[in-house]
């Protein structure tokens, strides 16, 4: 299946749309000091995963050096794969290092979800869909309509791959955001050519099996501005992401913080770096060698952080099962139900998010 890139531009003379409470607005009025009580964050009901303790551990989170993986050297690339393999067992989560995107991209576009954020609210209002699979939507929280708690956080979720859908504004965030995902598909693409090796599996199995050349990419900007309660507060509960591998760079200012043996660690932004985790796609394909791992964005009194997420999953009609190859009836049965990957997403989105609890409802 061939990779289109036609532009679906959204409507610029969008209906009038109602307010829909950002959270960039609401911390930049100059009076609050106190938060309103829908954001307050409890999480009574997950205790067991310590998900109240706001307090991270310092940990090194694996670093890959993506240049290895098209090294001549047969002992290089076989040493990054193996690196890879204990990176996916132990954590879920990498820091890649020599991805070859350019530093200046990386930095072009933070920039422009800066611009972005930064527009009028009735500016980004033109891309509040309340349908939370349309293909451009700027939102607040999750999904205001059945979130109880509101997160602290607005955000840009815009489709780009097999079809772009183009933002009219602000100007130039279309041609970066093009070239930009274009830019971290190859790497997404590169990173799971070695993946599918640390499996046993043929170097092209998964990009071929998951039809990747049509693969589902999904741009998300978050913004947590500052808050003034940060203790009582979450910008991001905790979650896993639904495709196979996510690339992750963000502003200076800390705050994501990723689940490791029942513990949470703070990530510590690298620039020039991206970080990267194994998502619920990769976990069901793996039959659970690879775990998707749940990860939480904490805000803080100081500064507003940024983060740039983009999402790659299998092509959106795929039947997703795990691998025969990684199956064996007697003594590691199939753990998930197959299911495509546009239900499974329908049925997430459409929900309130908990922590992996569609990947339970899959299981066999
Ligand atoms: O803001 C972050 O660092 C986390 C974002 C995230 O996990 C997501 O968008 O899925
Ligand atoms: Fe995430």
């Amino acid at each position: 299946m061939g990779a289109t890139t036609t532009e679906a531009h959204v409507e610029t003379e969008a209906p009038f749309r109602s307010k829909i409470g950002c959270v960039k607005e609401l911390a930049e009025s100059s009076d609050l000091t106190t938060i309103p009580s829908k954001y307050y964050y409890s999480s009574t009901s997950t205790t067991a995963l310590n998900l109240n303790q706001q307090h991270g551990f310092d940990e090194q989170i694996p670093i890959i050096d993506f240049s290895l993986l098209n090294s001549n050297i047969p002992n290089q690339r076989a040493k990054v794969i193996q690196d890879l393999a204990k990176a996916c067992l132990d954590w879920g989560f990498f820091m890649v290092i020599n991805h070859g995107v350019p530093e200046s991209l990386m930095e072009r576009m933070l920039g422009m979800c800066t611009h972005f954020f930064n527009q009028t609210e009735d500016d980004k209002l033109q891309c509040a869909e309340v349908d939370v699979l349309a293909p451009i939507r700027f939102g607040t929280s999750f999904n205001p309509s059945v979130d109880k708690v509101f997160f602290w956080r607005d955000f840009l979720r815009v489709r780009v791959h097999p079809q772009f859908h183009s933002l009219p504004k602000p100007a130039g965030f279309s041609e970066i955001s093009l070239e930009y995902t274009k830019r971290t598909r190859q790497v997404a693409r590169e990173l799971l050519k070695g993946i599918s090796e640390s499996l046993g599996l043929e170097e092209c199995y998964i990009d071929k099996a998951m039809e990747l050349e049509s693969c589902y990419q999904v741009l998300i900007t978050n913004l947590y501005p500052p808050c003034p309660q940060p203790e009582l507060a979450m910008g991001l509960p905790p979650h896993s992401d639904h495709g196979l591998l996510t690339l992750l760079i963000q502003n200076e200012i800390g705050g994501l913080q990723v689940n490791h043996n029942g513990k949470w660690v703070n990530v510590h932004p690298l620039p020039n770096t991206y970080l990267v985790n194994t998502a619920d796609h990769l976990e069901i394909l793996s039959n659970g060698r690879y775990k998707s791992v749940l990860h939480r964005a904490l805000v803080n009194d100081k500064a507003t952080r940024l983060s740039l997420a983009v999402t790659h999953g299998p092509c959106m009609d795929k039947v997703v099962t795990p691998v025969t190859e990684l199956v064996d009836s007697a003594n590691n049965p199939a753990l998930y139900h197959g299911m495509t990957y546009k239900e499974y997403m329908e049925a997430l989105l459409s929900n309130h998010i908990h922590p992996k609890s569609l990947l339970d409802r899959i299981r066999v």
